[in-house]
């Protein structure tokens, strides 16, 4: 077991590039979902000290130490906090098990990720320099013309807990590339790691003020954020009756957002697949990774007819090997959901699903073994129907729901059914089959043969009910540009729309 007594350090809000009290003092406790025991607080931001933190991120951008940096100045401070992140690989990776319940493997891996991230968008922040400028031929001997790409200004990024330090990158990383300066709001439910990212941009000199990060309640926080007048973009990932009050609030100042909410993600399974161990290992990863608290969990599995019944078994051999422990034991391939909260909304999704007509295939309750912790057994249900809740809700736990199908058409209306759009995935050898899908399915991401890899430099995000707007590769630093053209006469001659004072 990796040393669960890494002490957690006790901060404060991270503003103008030091560590700073909340206005009003308040802490929230950091529960451990491992042990439901309380092992440290974080400080709980108020609309005070939103105001002080968008001030000190406005007076970064007006300063030339941030503000006129060049693309590849500001690489390198990306790169100092890689090289730190990767440096405390091992305690932040402890810290963000302790704090949100991801297995030990998890959290270790997501902070390759980070750094991983954050390399990503150095090299595009070099490559912005030459791309700063571009000059648009406008075929006309009188005017000349050309296109800035310049940072936004002040952005408000508000980050949920399920992949704590990582979702919080993948918007800081972009922000700073471009030359924001921006104020991050991670989920209260896990902060320990964004308020360490602090430490670190103390540690390699980020200029004061570029990255603020104030932890704190939603509505407390992250609401005056979303509001502030200074704020000039949100960049939100988190739950969908969350993301509408946020642009609700944008809204009243026409202030862009992009929102990137949850999902309801398909993974079609044909009988033409040629080996049903590999397809099972996907199907489970795609529900149980980080105990099916990702936002394009492939949490409704709809399976050809004829194979179901073979597939299912293998399905069930592969679960009942899946080692559920304290995050921190080697091996553990599944842990506690993060909250209580969370954990009652998982088991009451299961007994509503019972209680409409559904068949819990297996899992369902605590396992026995654990008498603390919020763990819920990886759970599949059968018997569902479309109008059930466990087919349309985002249970955001170790749920997978599965229905057959007979004919390719009806996969397709099965997949679509639903109001999310973030990802799909479809397991099949015919080329033109997995092409028919790709162009069929209604989301932002199509995983072919496999589900949930993720990289840098492809585009995250959905459609219909799952969002706007994408993070990650150059579209995730397209986010945080502001495009403006510029356009200048170069005649000599005068314009003559209007008659001349000079010829009366
Ligand atoms: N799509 C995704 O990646 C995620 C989906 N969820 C889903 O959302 C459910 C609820 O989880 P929560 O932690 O409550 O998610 P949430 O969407 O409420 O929280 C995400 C972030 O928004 C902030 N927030 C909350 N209310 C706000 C407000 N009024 N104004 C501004 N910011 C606000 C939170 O403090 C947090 O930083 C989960 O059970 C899960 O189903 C949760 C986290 C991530
Ligand atoms: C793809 N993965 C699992 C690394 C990240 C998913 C992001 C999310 O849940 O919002
Ligand atoms: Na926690």
């Amino acid at each position: 077991m990796a040393n669960r007594n890494v002490p957690i350090p006790r901060r404060q809000l991270y503003i103008g590039g030091e560590w700073r009290e909340p206005v009003k003092k308040n802490r929230i406790p950091i529960i451990n979902p491992a042990t439901e025991e309380i092992i440290g607080d974080i400080p709980a931001a108020t609309a005070e000290d939103v105001d002080i933190a968008v001030e000190a991120a406005r007076k970064a951008i007006g300063r030339d130490d941030w503000g006129s940096t060049t693309g590849a100045q500001r690489a390198k401070y990306l790169r100092a906090i890689a090289a730190k992140v990767l440096e405390k690989k091992s305690v932040l990776a402890t810290l963000e098990s302790l704090d949100s319940g991801k297995t030990l493997y998890e959290s270790a891996a997501d902070m390759d990720d980070v750094a991983g991230c954050f390399e990503y968008y150095a090299g595009l922040a070099e490559a912005l320099d030459s791309r700063r400028k571009t000059p648009v031929n406008l075929n006309s001997d009188s005017y000349k013309s050309y296109v800035l790409r310049e940072p936004l200004g002040v952005v408000g990024l508000i980050t949920p807990w399920n992949y704590p330090l990582l979702m919080a990158i993948w918007k800081v990383a972009p922000a700073l590339a471009a030359g924001c300066a921006a104020i991050l709001k991670p989920s209260e439910l896990a902060s320990i790691t964004c308020l360490e990212l602090g430490e670190i941009c103390r540690e390699i000199g980020l200029p004061s003020g570029a990255l603020n990060i104030l932890t704190g309640l939603g509505p407390e926080a992250g609401g005056p954020l979303a509001s502030h007048p200074h704020v000039d973009k949100i960049s939100f990932t988190g739950s969908g009756p969350t993301g509408s009050k946020i642009m609700t609030a944008a809204a009243q100042l026409v202030k862009p957002v992009s929102l990137e909410l949850g999902g309801k993600s398909p993974i079609v399974v044909f009988d033409d697949i040629d080996n049903l161990d590999i397809a099972a290992e996907w199907t489970l990863f795609g529900i149980f990774a980080n105990t099916g608290q990702v936002c394009s969990a492939t949490s409704r599995l709809i399976v050809q007819e004829n194979i179901a019944s073979a597939f299912m078994d293998r399905l069930l051999k592969w679960t009942k090997n899946i080692k559920i422990s304290d995050p921190l034991e080697e091996d553990c391939k599944l842990g506690p959901v993060v909250s209580a909260g969370q954990y009652e909304k998982v088991l009451k999704f299961i007994s509503n699903a019972k209680s409409e007509g559904a068949t819990i295939l297996c899992g369902g309750e605590r396992p026995q073994h654990l008498k603390k912790g919020y763990y819920v057994q990886p759970t599949i249900i059968t018997d569902v129907n479309t109008s059930m809740e466990i087919w349309k809700e985002e249970v955001f736990g170790p749920v997978l729901c599965v229905k057959t199908f007979k004919t390719e058409e009806e996969a397709i209306e099965l997949a679509n059914d639903t109001k999310y759009g973030l990802g799909a995935a479809v397991m099949s050898k015919d080329v033109k089959r997995c092409e028919r899908f790709t162009k069929a399915f209604q989301t932002g991401i199509i995983w072919i043969n496999c589900s949930q890899p993720t990289f840098n430099q492809l585009p995250w995000g959905g459609k219909k009910r799952s969002g706007f707007g994408r993070d990650l590769g150059e579209w995730g630093l397209e986010n945080f540009l502001n495009i403006k053209q510029v356009t200048e006469y170069t005649s000599a001659e005068p314009l003559a729309f209007y008659k001349s004072p000079s010829k009366n």
